[in-house]
Protein backbone atom coordinates (compact mmCIF):
# COMPACT_ATOMS: atom_id res chain seq x y z
CA UNK A 1 0.00 0.00 0.00
CA UNK A 2 1.74 3.39 -1.17
CA UNK A 3 1.80 5.64 2.32
CA UNK A 4 3.15 8.43 0.33
CA UNK A 5 1.81 9.63 -3.46
CA UNK A 6 2.94 12.86 -5.36
CA UNK A 7 0.77 13.02 -8.91
CA UNK A 8 2.26 15.77 -10.86
CA UNK A 9 2.62 17.62 -8.20
CA UNK A 10 4.16 21.42 -9.08
CA UNK A 11 5.08 24.40 -7.14
CA UNK A 12 6.10 27.35 -8.98
CA UNK A 13 6.80 30.76 -7.20
CA UNK A 14 6.40 33.90 -9.04
CA UNK A 15 8.50 32.63 -12.16
CA UNK A 16 10.55 30.21 -10.62
CA UNK A 17 9.60 27.08 -10.90
CA UNK A 18 10.59 24.53 -7.56
CA UNK A 19 8.71 21.41 -8.74
CA UNK A 20 7.42 20.62 -11.93
CA UNK A 21 4.65 17.92 -12.52
CA UNK A 22 6.73 15.25 -10.15
CA UNK A 23 5.19 11.97 -9.64
CA UNK A 24 6.02 9.29 -6.78
CA UNK A 25 5.08 7.00 -4.70
CA UNK A 26 6.44 4.93 -1.31
CA UNK A 27 5.49 1.79 -0.37
CA UNK A 28 4.31 1.35 3.67
CA UNK A 29 7.70 0.61 5.50
CA UNK A 30 10.03 1.43 3.11
CA UNK A 31 12.83 4.15 3.44
CA UNK A 32 12.63 6.44 0.52
CA UNK A 33 15.82 8.81 -0.51
CA UNK A 34 14.83 12.01 -1.87
CA UNK A 35 18.44 13.19 -3.81
CA UNK A 36 19.56 16.33 -5.79
CA UNK A 37 21.58 19.00 -6.06
CA UNK A 38 21.27 22.72 -3.95
CA UNK A 39 17.65 24.52 -5.57
CA UNK A 40 16.63 20.85 -7.16
CA UNK A 41 13.27 21.78 -5.39
CA UNK A 42 13.73 19.08 -2.41
CA UNK A 43 12.45 20.83 0.38
CA UNK A 44 9.66 22.54 -1.63
CA UNK A 45 8.43 18.70 -1.99
CA UNK A 46 8.67 18.13 1.45
CA UNK A 47 6.78 20.86 1.96
CA UNK A 48 3.49 20.17 0.05
CA UNK A 49 3.77 16.61 1.13
CA UNK A 50 3.84 17.54 4.80
CA UNK A 51 0.69 20.17 3.89
CA UNK A 52 2.63 23.52 5.02
CA UNK A 53 3.05 24.70 1.46
CA UNK A 54 -0.06 24.49 -1.40
CA UNK A 55 0.84 23.14 -4.79
CA UNK A 56 0.32 25.16 -8.10
CA UNK A 57 -1.00 21.96 -9.47
CA UNK A 58 -1.20 18.44 -8.92
CA UNK A 59 -2.36 16.47 -5.84
CA UNK A 60 -0.82 14.52 -2.93
CA UNK A 61 -2.23 11.74 -0.72
CA UNK A 62 0.10 10.77 2.67
CA UNK A 63 -1.23 8.06 5.13
CA UNK A 64 -4.23 7.93 2.96
CA UNK A 65 -5.54 12.09 3.14
CA UNK A 66 -4.42 14.92 1.45
CA UNK A 67 -1.39 16.68 3.06
CA UNK A 68 -4.36 19.52 4.61
CA UNK A 69 -6.22 16.91 6.13
CA UNK A 70 -5.77 16.77 10.51
CA UNK A 71 -6.69 12.96 9.82
CA UNK A 72 -3.55 12.42 8.17
CA UNK A 73 -1.51 14.51 9.70
CA UNK A 74 -1.76 13.12 13.19
CA UNK A 75 0.42 10.36 11.51
CA UNK A 76 2.95 12.35 10.07
CA UNK A 77 5.79 13.42 11.53
CA UNK A 78 8.65 16.11 10.31
CA UNK A 79 11.95 17.66 11.02
CA UNK A 80 12.51 20.36 8.88
CA UNK A 81 15.81 21.18 7.46
CA UNK A 82 16.09 24.80 8.84
CA UNK A 83 14.27 24.19 12.13
CA UNK A 84 14.07 26.29 15.16
CA UNK A 85 13.29 25.25 18.50
CA UNK A 86 12.37 27.49 21.38
CA UNK A 87 15.75 28.42 23.16
CA UNK A 88 13.80 29.44 26.54
CA UNK A 89 12.65 25.45 26.94
CA UNK A 90 14.79 22.55 28.66
CA UNK A 91 14.66 19.62 26.00
CA UNK A 92 12.83 17.41 28.49
CA UNK A 93 9.81 20.32 28.23
CA UNK A 94 9.98 20.75 24.81
CA UNK A 95 9.50 16.85 24.30
CA UNK A 96 6.65 16.92 26.78
CA UNK A 97 4.81 20.11 25.14
CA UNK A 98 4.88 18.14 21.53
CA UNK A 99 3.75 14.95 23.43
CA UNK A 100 0.87 16.87 24.79
CA UNK A 101 0.27 18.47 21.08
CA UNK A 102 0.08 14.96 19.39
CA UNK A 103 -2.68 14.07 22.06
CA UNK A 104 -0.94 12.00 25.39
CA UNK A 105 -1.54 13.42 28.84
CA UNK A 106 -0.04 14.18 32.20
CA UNK A 107 2.42 11.22 32.69
CA UNK A 108 2.38 9.43 30.00
CA UNK A 109 3.30 12.67 27.59
CA UNK A 110 6.36 12.77 30.24
CA UNK A 111 7.35 9.19 29.93
CA UNK A 112 6.69 9.36 26.09
CA UNK A 113 9.30 12.51 26.08
CA UNK A 114 11.76 10.35 28.21
CA UNK A 115 11.54 7.54 25.08
CA UNK A 116 12.31 9.82 22.59
CA UNK A 117 15.17 11.15 24.39
CA UNK A 118 16.51 8.01 24.90
CA UNK A 119 16.24 6.98 21.63
CA UNK A 120 18.04 10.02 20.07
CA UNK A 121 20.61 9.89 22.59
CA UNK A 122 20.14 12.80 24.51
CA UNK A 123 18.99 10.69 27.99
CA UNK A 124 20.07 12.57 30.82
CA UNK A 125 20.47 16.06 28.72
CA UNK A 126 16.79 17.03 29.72
CA UNK A 127 16.92 19.19 31.76
CA UNK A 128 18.98 21.44 29.74
CA UNK A 129 17.94 24.37 27.98
CA UNK A 130 17.82 24.09 24.25
CA UNK A 131 19.46 27.13 23.69
CA UNK A 132 22.59 25.52 25.29
CA UNK A 133 22.00 22.66 23.50
CA UNK A 134 24.56 22.23 20.62
CA UNK A 135 24.09 22.01 16.87
CA UNK A 136 24.13 18.80 17.25
CA UNK A 137 21.88 18.37 20.21
CA UNK A 138 19.23 20.40 18.56
CA UNK A 139 19.10 18.47 15.45
CA UNK A 140 18.87 15.41 17.60
CA UNK A 141 15.95 16.89 20.04
CA UNK A 142 13.91 17.88 16.61
CA UNK A 143 14.38 13.88 15.54
CA UNK A 144 13.12 13.86 18.76
CA UNK A 145 10.07 15.85 18.08
CA UNK A 146 9.64 14.64 15.04
CA UNK A 147 8.88 10.95 16.74
CA UNK A 148 7.09 11.68 19.73
CA UNK A 149 3.40 11.25 18.55
CA UNK A 150 5.04 7.50 16.89
CA UNK A 151 4.08 8.96 13.63
CA UNK A 152 3.40 5.99 10.60
CA UNK A 153 5.10 8.23 8.15
CA UNK A 154 8.26 10.25 8.90
CA UNK A 155 9.89 13.22 6.88
CA UNK A 156 12.83 14.07 7.78
CA UNK A 157 14.67 16.92 5.41
CA UNK A 158 18.40 16.73 6.37
CA UNK A 159 18.35 15.08 9.57
CA UNK A 160 22.15 14.36 9.87
CA UNK A 161 23.80 17.62 8.26
CA UNK A 162 24.64 19.22 11.92
CA UNK A 163 25.87 15.71 13.14
CA UNK A 164 29.45 13.81 13.74
CA UNK A 165 29.66 10.75 11.94
CA UNK A 166 29.30 8.97 15.45
CA UNK A 167 25.36 10.47 15.42
CA UNK A 168 25.28 9.79 11.60
CA UNK A 169 25.59 5.85 12.48
CA UNK A 170 22.74 6.44 15.69
CA UNK A 171 20.45 8.24 13.03
CA UNK A 172 20.52 5.75 10.74
CA UNK A 173 20.17 2.68 13.22
CA UNK A 174 16.70 4.45 14.25
CA UNK A 175 15.79 4.92 10.44
CA UNK A 176 16.61 0.95 10.35
CA UNK A 177 14.83 0.65 13.53
CA UNK A 178 11.52 2.85 12.58
CA UNK A 179 11.55 0.47 9.27
CA UNK A 180 11.46 -2.28 11.46
CA UNK A 181 8.33 -1.47 13.52
CA UNK A 182 7.09 -1.09 10.00
CA UNK A 183 7.20 2.84 9.80
CA UNK A 184 7.64 4.98 6.21
CA UNK A 185 10.53 7.42 6.55
CA UNK A 186 11.14 10.03 3.58
CA UNK A 187 14.28 10.80 3.52
CA UNK A 188 16.05 14.42 2.52
CA UNK A 189 19.57 14.01 1.96
CA UNK A 190 22.77 15.27 0.77
CA UNK A 191 24.83 12.10 1.44
CA UNK A 192 25.02 9.95 -0.62
CA UNK A 193 26.58 7.16 1.13
CA UNK A 194 23.92 7.76 4.00
CA UNK A 195 21.10 7.44 1.12
CA UNK A 196 23.10 4.07 -0.03
CA UNK A 197 23.09 2.42 3.29
CA UNK A 198 19.30 2.87 4.28
CA UNK A 199 17.00 3.40 1.67
CA UNK A 200 15.24 0.97 -0.39
CA UNK A 201 14.23 3.22 -2.82
CA UNK A 202 15.40 6.50 -4.31
CA UNK A 203 14.27 9.57 -6.06
CA UNK A 204 16.54 12.26 -8.33
CA UNK A 205 15.40 15.74 -8.81
CA UNK A 206 16.73 18.34 -10.64
CA UNK A 207 15.53 21.80 -11.50
CA UNK A 208 12.40 20.39 -10.14
CA UNK A 209 11.92 17.64 -11.73
CA UNK A 210 12.06 13.97 -11.26
CA UNK A 211 15.16 12.55 -13.60
CA UNK A 212 15.57 8.95 -11.73
CA UNK A 213 13.62 7.08 -9.52
CA UNK A 214 13.57 3.36 -8.71
CA UNK A 215 15.72 0.62 -6.40
CA UNK A 216 19.32 1.22 -5.40
CA UNK A 217 19.86 -1.68 -7.86
CA UNK A 218 17.99 -0.60 -10.43
CA UNK A 219 19.59 2.60 -11.11
CA UNK A 220 22.92 1.35 -10.35
CA UNK A 221 22.46 -1.29 -12.97
CA UNK A 222 23.06 1.04 -16.27
CA UNK A 223 27.03 1.88 -17.16
CA UNK A 224 29.50 -0.95 -15.44
CA UNK A 225 33.10 -1.64 -15.73
CA UNK A 226 35.03 -5.00 -15.60
CA UNK A 227 38.65 -5.46 -14.72
CA UNK A 228 39.85 -8.40 -16.40
CA UNK A 229 43.57 -10.26 -15.53
CA UNK A 230 44.06 -12.18 -19.04
CA UNK A 231 47.19 -13.64 -20.84
CA UNK A 232 47.60 -14.44 -24.79
CA UNK A 233 45.65 -10.90 -25.58
CA UNK A 234 46.92 -10.01 -29.54
CA UNK A 235 47.47 -6.55 -31.00
CA UNK A 236 43.99 -7.38 -33.52
CA UNK A 237 42.10 -8.25 -30.33
CA UNK A 238 42.81 -5.65 -28.96
CA UNK A 239 42.06 -2.83 -31.71
CA UNK A 240 39.05 -4.95 -32.14
CA UNK A 241 38.04 -4.18 -28.46
CA UNK A 242 39.14 -0.65 -28.99
CA UNK A 243 36.68 0.30 -31.49
CA UNK A 244 33.49 -1.27 -29.40
CA UNK A 245 35.13 0.24 -25.55
CA UNK A 246 36.94 3.40 -27.01
CA UNK A 247 37.93 3.68 -23.23
CA UNK A 248 39.94 0.21 -22.95
CA UNK A 249 42.96 0.56 -20.43
CA UNK A 250 45.36 -2.40 -20.75
CA UNK A 251 48.11 -2.20 -17.81
CA UNK A 252 50.29 -5.26 -17.83
CA UNK A 253 47.99 -8.24 -17.73
CA UNK A 254 45.05 -6.44 -16.77
CA UNK A 255 42.42 -5.01 -18.90
CA UNK A 256 39.32 -2.72 -17.87
CA UNK A 257 36.87 -1.58 -19.75
CA UNK A 258 33.53 0.66 -19.42
CA UNK A 259 30.51 -1.18 -20.38
CA UNK A 260 26.77 -0.76 -21.69
CA UNK A 261 26.04 -2.83 -18.69
CA UNK A 262 27.15 -5.95 -16.74
CA UNK A 263 25.23 -8.10 -18.87
CA UNK A 264 27.96 -7.85 -21.60
CA UNK A 265 30.48 -9.12 -19.66
CA UNK A 266 29.77 -12.97 -20.20
CA UNK A 267 29.87 -12.26 -24.32
CA UNK A 268 33.02 -10.44 -23.85
CA UNK A 269 34.71 -13.24 -21.79
CA UNK A 270 33.43 -15.31 -24.73
CA UNK A 271 34.91 -13.78 -27.04
CA UNK A 272 38.43 -13.41 -25.37
CA UNK A 273 38.46 -16.88 -24.69
CA UNK A 274 37.80 -17.55 -28.76
CA UNK A 275 40.76 -15.13 -29.65
CA UNK A 276 42.94 -17.14 -27.36
CA UNK A 277 43.61 -15.42 -24.15
CA UNK A 278 43.55 -17.21 -20.98
CA UNK A 279 41.13 -15.61 -17.85
CA UNK A 280 42.64 -15.17 -14.46
CA UNK A 281 40.46 -12.83 -13.06
CA UNK A 282 37.05 -11.11 -13.77
CA UNK A 283 35.92 -8.28 -12.15
CA UNK A 284 33.06 -6.23 -12.26
CA UNK A 285 32.25 -3.34 -10.64
CA UNK A 286 29.24 -1.28 -10.31
CA UNK A 287 28.13 2.16 -10.84
CA UNK A 288 28.24 4.24 -7.11
CA UNK A 289 24.94 6.29 -6.47
CA UNK A 290 27.38 9.24 -6.73
CA UNK A 291 28.58 8.46 -10.77
CA UNK A 292 25.19 7.66 -11.24
CA UNK A 293 23.84 11.32 -9.30
CA UNK A 294 26.58 13.10 -11.17
CA UNK A 295 25.93 11.95 -14.57
CA UNK A 296 22.26 12.71 -13.97
CA UNK A 297 23.00 16.14 -13.18
CA UNK A 298 25.70 16.74 -15.63
CA UNK A 299 23.64 15.75 -17.98
CA UNK A 300 20.58 17.80 -16.90
CA UNK A 301 23.10 20.67 -16.61
CA UNK A 302 24.04 20.23 -20.49
CA UNK A 303 20.45 19.91 -21.71
CA UNK A 304 19.42 22.92 -20.02
CA UNK A 305 22.64 24.89 -20.70
N1 LIG B 1 9.48 30.61 -0.54
C1 LIG B 1 10.11 30.68 -1.70
N2 LIG B 1 9.95 31.75 -2.51
C2 LIG B 1 10.56 31.82 -3.72
N3 LIG B 1 11.36 30.87 -4.22
C3 LIG B 1 11.55 29.77 -3.47
C4 LIG B 1 10.95 29.62 -2.17
N4 LIG B 1 11.33 28.41 -1.66
C5 LIG B 1 12.13 27.86 -2.60
N5 LIG B 1 12.27 28.66 -3.66
C6 LIG B 1 13.05 28.38 -4.89
O1 LIG B 1 12.65 27.11 -5.37
C7 LIG B 1 13.78 26.35 -5.81
C8 LIG B 1 13.85 25.04 -5.05
O2 LIG B 1 14.18 25.31 -3.68
P1 LIG B 1 14.23 24.17 -2.55
O3 LIG B 1 14.52 24.85 -1.26
O4 LIG B 1 13.00 23.36 -2.65
O5 LIG B 1 15.48 23.32 -3.05
P2 LIG B 1 16.32 22.18 -2.29
O6 LIG B 1 16.49 21.09 -3.29
O7 LIG B 1 15.67 21.83 -1.00
O8 LIG B 1 17.70 22.93 -2.05
P3 LIG B 1 18.83 22.72 -0.90
O9 LIG B 1 19.43 21.37 -1.13
O10 LIG B 1 19.80 23.81 -1.22
O11 LIG B 1 18.16 22.86 0.43
C9 LIG B 1 14.99 27.24 -5.62
O12 LIG B 1 15.28 27.89 -6.84
C10 LIG B 1 14.54 28.25 -4.58
O13 LIG B 1 15.19 29.49 -4.77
Amino acid sequence: MALIEARNLTKIYGRQVACREICLSVEEGQIFGLLGPNGAGKSTLVKMLVGLVYPTAGEAKVAGYTPQDIRGRRRVGFLPENFRLHGWMKGEELLTFHARLAGLEGRAASRRAHEVLELVGLAGEGQKLVADYSKGMQQRLGLAAALVGDPRVVFLDEPTSALDPLGRLQVREILLALKEAGKTVFLNSHLLSEVEQVCDRVAIINRGTVVAAGRLDELQAGPATVAIRLAGLTRELVAELRRRYPELQLEGDRLTLALGGREEIADLVARLVAGGCRIYEVRPGHSSLEDVFVHLVREGEQVCG
